[in-house]
């Protein structure tokens, strides 16, 4: 596995409105843009940071992973997400060695990035995506 860049830096909040009162107007960090991804059931912002970026992430239904992320922790750090040159083989490797996988075969992220997660259970606590983008 080829991990090229820490991708973003997931972070789970109420609303990305709210959130973006600090992160943009108090820490000057620009928002590049806003997307829903449906099938996670999130609104996200990215906010570029030379290499890597801050996502703020926020649930657009009850049952949304953030959304019982924050019932259960509050809001904060949700996930890490980590560049890989190939999604597949990284996925391939993990299973091989054991690493309890949240997803099998990539999923689309927010940009059309191709996504997979890895659970808490095996990293140590963090919730790990890998991303693949072209
Ligand atoms: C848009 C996209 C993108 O970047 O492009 C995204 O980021 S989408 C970002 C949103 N999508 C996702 O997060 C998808 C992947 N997440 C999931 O599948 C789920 O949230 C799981 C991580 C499997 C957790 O599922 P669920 O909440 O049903 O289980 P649970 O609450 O019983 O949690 C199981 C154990 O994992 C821990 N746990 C749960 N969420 C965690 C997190 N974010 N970080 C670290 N640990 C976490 C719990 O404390 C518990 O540990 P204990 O048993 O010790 O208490
Ligand atoms: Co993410």
């Amino acid at each position: 596995m080829k991990p090229v860049v820490v991708d973003h830096i997931g972070i789970a909040v109420k609303s990305i409105e709210e959130a973006l009162k600090f992160w943009e107007a108090t820490l000057g960090i620009k928002c590049e843009g806003v997307e829903e991804v449906q099938e996670q059931k999130v609104k996200t912002a990215f906010l570029p940071i030379k290499d890597t970026e801050v996502e703020l992430l926020e649930a657009t239904d009850e049952d949304s992973p953030v959304a019982k992320f924050i019932e259960k922790k509050g809001e904060g750090i949700h996930h890490i997400a980590i560049r890989v040159e190939n999604l597949e083989e990284a996925l391939e490797e993990l299973k091989q060695k054991g690493v309890r996988l949240i997803d099998e075969k990539p999923r689309y992220g927010a940009g059309g990035a191709r996504i997979a997660f890895v659970h808490p259970k095996s990293t140590g606590g963090v919730l790990l995506e890998l991303s693949e983008r072209n």
